[in-house]
């Protein structure tokens, strides 16, 4: 079977390989026939080890190679012991970053489960979806709903409900600013989300003019491409300052900048995930009372929220489907910041 794996030496790539065979199901589990994984920049910091070797964190067959991918679609087409209490074989299912968790411990029982400590992660700690199979725990691999386009399921199997839920973090209600720095993946869905769901007026940083115009159309009322103007003099003049910042830009500067557009009493909400360090200006933070929240994905809850508004169309996510041979020039694209919403690699043609 086809599959991605990181290359033993992190260097940022995937090895595209032919004789992948999926583990063996345990109880719960159900066997995913993979249809389109959409590729997400976390997908990028797990190849370049950014948050440690993922090839030490499992092994296959003796071999160490992880499976990436974590905004996956497929349809059930086995069932292990006891997952047909919670899938049906043919269920469209969704294989997210967050896989599982402990169902027990105080984050799970109070709806915080993705910060457990024994959860696990698609395409990281486990492997993930870019594989023509994929195992899923059955309780944990959320349902896609029928009417929602199954390509454009991928991206809000991750972008998608990482942003709805932080949009939920910074507390948005209708009415208000928000600022999204960085209009990639995860930024073109948050203007939909911020502008669609949750009534907001959006403000949107980057700089590409392509995605700034994606933006547009989507409802963002002001645009500032980074590259030729002054961001934090821009925002703060047509917005007056922003009730919250969400930060989806893989550079540390982007942090400094949103925490200076901000109202008083506005949150900055951290998203991405850069190597650095946020560096904030305390005087700005003490005087106006900025918090500063950090959030991670969605709970399933979430995703089926997030799910369902794109079935109701309110959120129309921005795809491409492309050959799997094609994974690596996309990290490549990535890197260089010019792709508008997702490319997702085609498993129904293999
Ligand atoms: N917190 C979470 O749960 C979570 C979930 C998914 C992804 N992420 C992280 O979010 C980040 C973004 O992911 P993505 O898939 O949207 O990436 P992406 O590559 O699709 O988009 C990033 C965008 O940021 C823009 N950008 C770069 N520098 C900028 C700057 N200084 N100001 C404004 N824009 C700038 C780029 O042009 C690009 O459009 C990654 O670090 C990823 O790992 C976090
Ligand atoms: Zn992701
Ligand atoms: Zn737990």
């Amino acid at each position: 079977m086809k599959a991605a794996v990181v290359r033993e030496n992190n260097d940022g790539y995937v090895d595209l390989i032919d004789d992948w065979e999926p583990r063996s199901l345990a109880f719960g589990e159900a066997l995913v026939d993979v249809e389109y994984v959409g590729i997400c920049h976390t997908d990028l910091h797990v190849a370049a080890g950014d948050f440690g070797d993922p090839n030490k964190m499992g092994t296959q067959n003796g071999k160490f190679r992880r499976v990436i991918g974590h905004e996956g679609v497929g349809r059930v087409s086995k069932l292990g012991e006891g997952a047909s209490d919670y899938l049906k074989l043919g269920d469209r299912v969704s294989i997210a970053w967050f896989y599982d968790a402990c169902g027990v411990c105080d984050y799970c029982v109070s709806g915080n489960e993705t910060f457990c400590r024994n959860a696990r992660n698609s395409g990281y700690t486990v492997d993930g979806a870019m594989a023509q199979q994929c195992v899923v725990n059955a309780k944990y691999a959320v349902k896609v709903p029928e009417g929602l386009d199954p390509v454009q399921a991928t991206s809000i199997t991750c972008a998608g409900v990482t942003m709805y839920k932080s949009l939920k973090v910074g507390e948005t209600k209708p009415g208000q600013w928000v600022s999204v720095h960085g209009a990639g993946g995860l930024g073109s869905l948050a203007v939909q989300y911020a502008h669609n769901v949750f009534g907001a007026h959006v403000a949107v940083i980057d700089g590409n003019d392509d995605k700034l115009e994606a933006a547009r159309l989507n409802g963002a009322e002001v645009l500032v491409n980074r590259k030729k103007e002054d961001v934090v003099a821009r925002v703060n003049e047509l917005t007056g300052g922003v009730h919250n910042a969400q930060v989806t830009a893989v550079n540390d500067a982007a942090f400094s900048q949103a925490v200076n557009v901000l109202r008083p009493m506005g949150k900055l909400v951290a998203v991405a995930l850069p190597q650095g360090d946020m560096s904030l200006n305390i005087a700005k933070t003490v005087l106006d009372g900025i918090e500063v929240r950090g959030s991670l994905v969605g709970t399933r809850a979430d995703l089926k929220e997030a799910f369902q508004f794109g079935a109701e169309g309110k959120v129309t996510p921005i795809v491409e489907k492309v050959p799997f041979s094609e994974i690596n020039s996309v990290i490549d694209e990535m890197k260089q910041g010019s792709i508008t919403g997702r490319k997702v690699i085609d498993f129904t043609t293999l």
